[in-house]
């Protein structure tokens, strides 16, 4: 068991589906996160803001053992889904990343696959057998939780890559969905797309998280107020391994952050 420093999740808030213990991360020898402890409640927004390079995309990846694909990565820590460390032995890497789905910041269908194929690729990747019936159903069902049914339903044989961007976003979306996660990570999902398509993917967001865990990381100060309940700002140092400053209520750390830099931060003043 590794020591822990997790702070309580704020007033209001349900129990954690995801925590975070202690993690740290390295690339080779190069230390990159430092002891990074989180409670993501579930069935809630969590963003991850902070400068460029501070370790939220690759404290995110930890998340669903992406992080594990890098040859040179390597961590110490605990990542606990309800309870039970995904990186104990016994657990397979494919079952943690269907329960802890990941959407990209740029949208990456595969572009010559169908829109309906397109949905139903995760549940090949992990294994998920459906009958075609059920397949048609749970297409249907991916497809309007991700908010792009009304639009394609008449053209589900058509190529993925024929979308839009932003309806290509939601439809990586639908496919994360298709295999039923507990949690969807998001790494700057809009950072690609126009403030129409950002629009509707927040709309997706917040739909979505009444029966999902989210983690998103974002750039954008106004979209993490917007979308998020909780929020965690990450910051390196002058080089040192990312850390989080400060972590809480949404509001709370935008209205009145309690560290001086999370204020510089959310302000814009950051220099
Ligand atoms: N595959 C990799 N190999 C080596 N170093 C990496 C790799 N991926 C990330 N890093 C390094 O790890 C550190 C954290 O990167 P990371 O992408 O997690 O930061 P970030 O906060 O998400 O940045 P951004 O906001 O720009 O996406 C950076 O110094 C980065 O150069």
């Amino acid at each position: 068991m590794t020591e822990t420093a997790l702070m309580p999740l704020p007033a209001g808030f349900g129990a954690p589906a995801l925590e975070a213990h202690a993690i740290s991360a390295w690339f080779g020898d190069r230390k990159v996160l430092d002891r990074v402890s989180l409670a993501m409640p579930a069935r809630m927004v969590t963003a991850l803001i902070g400068p460029s390079g501070c370790g939220k995309s690759t404290f995110l990846r930890i998340l669903n053992r992406m992080h594990e694909l890098v040859p040179s990565a390597s961590l110490a820590g605990e990542v606990r889904l309800d309870g039970a460390d995904i990186y104990d032995t016994g657990v397979k890497v494919t079952e943690a990343r269907r329960r802890i789905g990941m959407v990209f910041q740029k949208p990456n269908p595969f572009p010559a696959m169908s829109i309906y194929d397109n949905v139903v690729a995760g549940l090949k990747l992990t294994g998920t057998r459906v009958s075609r019936s059920g397949r048609d159903l749970l297409v249907e069902e991916s497809l309007t939780r991700a908010g792009l049914w009304k639009e394609v339903r008449d053209r589900l044989r058509q190529p993925g890559g024929a979308l839009s961007g932003g309806q290509q976003q939601r439809l990586c979306i639908a496919r994360s969905l298709a295999v039923r996660p507990e949690v969807l990570l998001m790494d700057e999902p809009c950072s690609a797309l126009d403030p129409t398509s950002t629009r509707r993917i927040e709309e997706t967001i917040t739909e979505l998280a009444s029966e999902v865990t989210i983690v998103i990381v974002t750039h954008n100060m106004q979209q993490a107020a917007r979308v998020s309940q909780q929020c965690a700002f990450f910051l390196a140092e002058q080089g040192t391994p990312g850390h989080i400053v400060e972590a809480g209520d949404t509001t709370q750390m935008f209205g009145a952050p309690v560290d001086p830099r999370t204020a510089d931060y959310v302000n814009g003043r950051f220099g």
